[in-house]
Parts: structure tokens; C-alpha cells; sequence
């Protein structure tokens, strides 16, 4: 049964000293003008579900200006349970609690599953590559417990491999961490496959209904030890095929690449191989949408790729995503906006920020909860 948010609590939370909203149903219309406060609402929802921040915010920055400390709360039900998910940020640590009982972050991914779409994500087709691993890590993080731990080991490794080749440490070291390298670059690399070929038809298929089919879009993952050069920049989708691999064929593969680039690996002072160095892209039909992309088939690819995060999300949990949508309508255009509105009937909790309610049909507006901001409270 899919868990909802029934009702928000933040407490000297960004611009909020107190703020509560009651009775959430399905949609959220969060309306204001500028500043009033909207992005800082989708943002709290996202700490309490995704429990982390889009804006990559450091805990001073989520404190209210002048407060030593920040709370925010939601109550969620399915209908039978009722839960109380807590966080407290203090100084400089984030404490969650559920039910009043202190839990790691671990162990609440995947509760309550949500997915954002805000402007910035443009930078998901546009920017460098890092941003697309994140984004995948992101969704794999909410849907396996094991997947955070495994990233989060593997960027320990990483570091301290770093550490040690600008210390120019001695080459038994670095064998003994190459062999760190591996166990948790193998393992980050099949989740990543593996959650990548769950998301690659669904996006593909997003896409073709977005565009109305006039272009075909390829997403592809390469992990780092089959990549050829710095970029994938093989002009053709088909050069992309789906990676698949098991464990011990990364694990090889990924032994025999610090093997082979061991010696430039000590001479350049950084780790070059591993899945910090996978790539991942998309491509309409033979071009590179970094490069060739329209703004409007870049916009598209994005909505595509959010649209198919949330289907393998609920393929996956079970449950359906709370959906966060940030200042999105104003972005698209008519065909666009049909497609996210659809998405937004598929029965996903949805909150949604907009500075104009014009962009809403009727029907949507009735059904929704519209609040205004800022919050007379
Ligand atoms: N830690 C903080 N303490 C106090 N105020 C903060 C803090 N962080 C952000 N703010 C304030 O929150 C406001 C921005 O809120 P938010 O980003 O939610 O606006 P918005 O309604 O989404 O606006 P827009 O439509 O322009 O995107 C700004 O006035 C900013 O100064």
C-alpha cells in the first residue's frame, strides 16, 4: 500500500519559523509569487523522503537565518498505518526519527519514495556526466538500502586512493586498495547496469510519447573500464549496446583496467578507473543531445527520464513516488504539459509550485488543494 503525506510541520526550516499544512490529498498546488517560500516546501518534502536535497544544501543552510536548529515533520498513512517521520537538524548533524525512534538514513530509503523535476535538470542532459551517475545513485539509493551503502563505501575508497597517490604512496598500498576498489566498484557498477536496464525502455518509451515519435531516443550507461576514450562519443545509438554483466565479470574487468593504467594512475596523482568514471548519456537518433538537442527535446528527454524514474520506483517498491514538482508548468509547452499532467493522473502524490495558476486546467484545479503562499500562519 503506498504510503502519503497527510500533513507538513517545519519549524525554523530556510524561511520558515513555522509553517503547517493539513489535510494533503493527492495534489498540492503550491502557489506565490517569487521568494514566498515554494521551492523551500518541495525541498522539506524532499529531506523527509528522498532525505536529501536537490540544492545540495549544507545543514547550516537549511537552518532559518539566526536559529540554532531546524525541524521538519510529516505524517504519513496508507490507510492502515499511520507514521511519523521526523527530522532534526542540528548544528551539524541531520537525526531522523520514525515514530520518535532515532533511524539511519539507510534505513528509511525507499519509505516514502519521491521524485523531483525542477528546472535545473536541464543540466541532466546538458551537463557533465557526473550529474547523470548522481541522478541514477539517487534513484538506486531509494530503491535498494544496499546500493547507498555500497556508493556511499565505494567514495570512502575513493578518497583515501586519492589521498594516497598525491601522497605518491608505495605501490604494494595502492594493490591493497585497488583490491577495495574492486569489491565495491564491481558492485556499484552491476546495480547501476542492472537499475539502467530497468530505466532505459521506460525512457526511451516516455520519450516516444512526448515527442509523438518524431525522433528516437537511446540512453545508454558505459562503465568505466569500456569506455574508449575520455567521452563515448560513438555517433551512432547502436554502438550502445545494453551493458549487462555479472559481478565477477566487473569485478575482472574492472582489475584488469587498474592493472593496465596502474602507472598513469600514480603519475597523474588521481584514480581514473572505477564507476566515479562511468559514463552515461542520451542520444536522439544518431546525435549526441548534449550537444544537438534542442531545448525543447532536451526539456523532453528530462520529463522522460523523470516519468520512467517514477515507473521503476513504483515497479520496484511497490509504491508509488510522491512526485515534486518545481516551477515545471512554465517550462513546457502545451504537448509537454499534457504529458506531465497524464503522469500526474497515474495516482502519484503529487506537490507541484507554480507562480501562475493559469497554467492549470479546471478540472485539475478542482481536484487539487491550492496553497498560497505565503502561509498566514
Ligand atoms: N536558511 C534560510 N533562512 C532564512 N531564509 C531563507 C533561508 N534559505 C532561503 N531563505 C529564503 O527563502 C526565500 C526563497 O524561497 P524559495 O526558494 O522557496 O522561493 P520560491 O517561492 O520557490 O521562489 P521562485 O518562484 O523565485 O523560485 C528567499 O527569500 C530566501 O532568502
Amino acid at each position: 500500500m503506498t504510503l502519503r503525506i497527510e500533513q507538513l510541520a517545519f519549524r525554523n526550516f530556510r524561511s520558515y519559523e513555522s509553517a503547517l499544512l493539513t489535510s494533503l490529498g493527492d495534489l498540492t498546488v503550491l502557489v506565490g509569487e517569487n521568494a514566498m517560500g515554494k521551492t523551500n516546501i518541495i525541498e522539506g518534502v524532499q529531506l523527509l523522503t528522498a532525505l536529501t536535497s536537490f540544492r545540495h544544501a549544507t545543514i547550516d543552510q537549511l537552518i532559518r537565518h539566526g536559529c540554532e536548529g531546524a525541524r521538519l515533520q510529516a505524517q504519513v498513512s496508507d490507510g492502515n498505518r499511520e507514521l511519523s517521520l521526523d527530522l532534526a537538524l542540528d548544528g551539524k548533524v541531520r537525526k531522523y526519527r520514525l515514530n520518535g525512534k532515532a533511524k539511519h538514513p539507510a534505513d528509511l530509503k525507499g519509505l516514502v519514495p519521491s521524485v523531483i523535476f525542477t528546472p535545473d535538470d536541464l543540466d541532466l542532459v546538458k551537463g557533465p556526466t557526473a550529474g547523470r551517475r548522481t541522478a541514477l545513485d539517487t534513484l538506486g539509493s531509494q530503491v535498494n538500502k544496499n546500493y547507498y551503502v555500497v556508493r556511499r563505501d565505494y567514495e570512502k575508497v575513493i578518497r583515501h586512493k586519492n589521498r594516497l597517490l598525491k601522497e605518491e604512496a608505495a605501490p604494494p598500498l595502492l594493490e591493497a586498495i585497488n583490491e577495495m576498489v574492486v569489491t565495491a566498484g564491481a558492485q556499484l557498477a552491476c546495480y547501476r547496469a542492472a537499475l539502467f536496464a530497468r530505466l532505459q525502455p521506460s525512457i526511451a518509451e516516455k520519450y516516444r510519447q512526448i515527442s509523438r515519435g518524431r525522433e528516437r531516443l537511446t540512453a545508454y550507461y558505459t562503465p568505466s573500464w569500456a569506455r574508449s576514450g575520455k567521452e563515448p562519443i560513438t555517433p551512432y545509438p547502436g554502438a550502445f549496446p545494453l551493458m549487462t554483466f555479472t559481478r565477477d565479470e566487473a569485478r575482472e574487468a574492472l582489475a584488469r583496467s587498474l592493472y593496465e593504467r596502474a602507472a598513469e594512475e600514480r603519475r597523474r596523482g588521481r584514480s581514473l578507473v572505477g564507476p566515479h568514471g562511468d559514463a552515461i548519456g542520451f542520444f536522439l537518433d544518431d546525435q549526441d543531445a548534449s550537444l544537438f538537442g534542442s531545448q525543447g527535446q532536451q526539456r523532453s528527454i528530462v520529463l522522460s527520464y523523470k516519468l520512467a524514474e517514477a515507473a521503476v520506483v513504483e515497479e520496484l517498491l511497490q509504491q508509488k513516488p510522491v512526485l515534486l514538482l518545481d516551477d515545471v508548468m512554465s517550462e513546457l509547452d502545451g504537448a509537454r504539459r499534457e504529458a506531465l499532467v497524464d503522469a500526474m493522473e497515474g495516482g502519484c502524490q503529487t506537490f507541484i509550485t507554480t507562480a501562475n495558476l493559469a497554467y492549470f486546467d479546471q478540472g485539475m484545479l478542482s481536484r487539487a488543494q491550492v496553497v498560497e503562499l505565503p502561509l498566514s500562519v
